[in-house]
């Protein structure tokens, strides 16, 4: 099984620079997909609290056999439990399920800014950190304004930004902010979901000059602009092709031809961080 390059966090520590998504994946057939994951060598599982699947997660980790310190777990709090002594329960209810003593990865999911309290959210994931609940801690779908918010008030730059990025959003002034702060860029959505653009010539035409499938090349891309994709597949063998990127190379050219089907707004659902509210 090929190893999986990584990337070094700001933290001292290192992600697998592809990951697993796990939403909607629930129930048994939730669980079946992820170990399946785990058998095809992924080493990075994203889970959230909002996707009410952090059990099958759990169970998928035991039922591999892998050693826990094999796999990245990554989890988030959601908008309800951003206040400081919710944020702390919460870290603590995804343990719980999970069925692990330290998540590997913490995210606030969503910013709510007009609740105002993602700050309290982030304070206690750095304490949880210190307090050894969490190994790393970042964020998601957070701005340039509400990094700079958190950092200004802990002086802890987040390890991680996972915001949605793929070729019809390619979030070139993002990418650019995390470079500056020393944030890893995280993909969510990364094929494009419902709107991957696998038969666009930018795409297809990179496939066939590789020999690869179009998912490959998006994600391949993702690869060569430093952003951590977490592509979710529930079947075994697009499983296996998506993490199969690391044996070609895109040139500039066609890099920048998959950028360029950037849409003025090419956002899935108008998840706009400054506006969406996530419960
Ligand atoms: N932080 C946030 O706010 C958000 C985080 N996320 C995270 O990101 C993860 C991935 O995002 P998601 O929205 O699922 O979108 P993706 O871009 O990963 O697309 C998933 C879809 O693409 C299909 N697919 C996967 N691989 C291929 C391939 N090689 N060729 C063709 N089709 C393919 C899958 O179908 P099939 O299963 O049949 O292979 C599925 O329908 C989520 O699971 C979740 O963990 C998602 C949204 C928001
Ligand atoms: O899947 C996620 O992680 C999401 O954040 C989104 O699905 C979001 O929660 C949402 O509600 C989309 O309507």
């Amino acid at each position: 099984m090929a190893r999986i390059p990584t990337y070094d966090l700001n933290d001292g520590t290192t992600l697998p620079a592809i990951g697993f998504g796990t939403y909607p994946l629930r129930g048994e057939d939730g669980t079946a997909a992820m170990v399946s994951a785990l058998e095809a060598g992924y080493r990075m599982l994203d889970t959230a609290v909002n996707y009410e699947n952090e059990a099958e997660v759990g169970e998928a980790l035991r039922r591999s056999s892998l050693p826990r310190d094999e796999v990245v777990v990554a989890s988030k709090i959601p908008g309800r439990h951003h206040a400081y002594d919710a944020a702390i329960a919460s870290v603590r209810g995804s343990l719980e399920r999970l069925g692990v003593e330290r998540t590997d990865l913490h995210l606030i999911h969503w910013p709510n800014p007009s609740q105002g309290t993602y700050v309290e959210a982030w304070r206690a994931l750095v304490q949880l950190q210190r307090d050894g609940l969490v190994r790393s801690i970042g964020v998601s779908n957070f701005t340039e304004e509400h990094l700079t918010r958190i950092i200004d008030d802990t002086g802890v730059v987040p390890a991680v930004n996972q915001v949605e990025l793929h070729p019809r959003f390619p979030q070139a002034g993002m990418r650019e902010v995390h470079a500056r702060l020393g944030v890893r860029t995280e993909a969510w959505s990364p094929m494009g979901k419902r709107r991957a653009p696998l038969e666009e010539r930018a795409v297809a035409d990179a496939a066939d000059a590789h020999g690869v499938s179009p998912g490959q090349v998006i994600l391949r891309w993702h690869v060569q602009l430093g952003s951590l994709p977490i592509p979710k597949s529930a079947d075994p063998q697009r499983q296996r092709e998506n993490l199969d990127v690391f044996g070609f190379e895109l040139s500039d050219e066609e890099v920048d031809a998959i950028s360029g089907l950037a849409e003025d707004d090419g956002r899935l659902f108008g998840g706009d961080p400054d506006t969406h509210e996530e419960r």
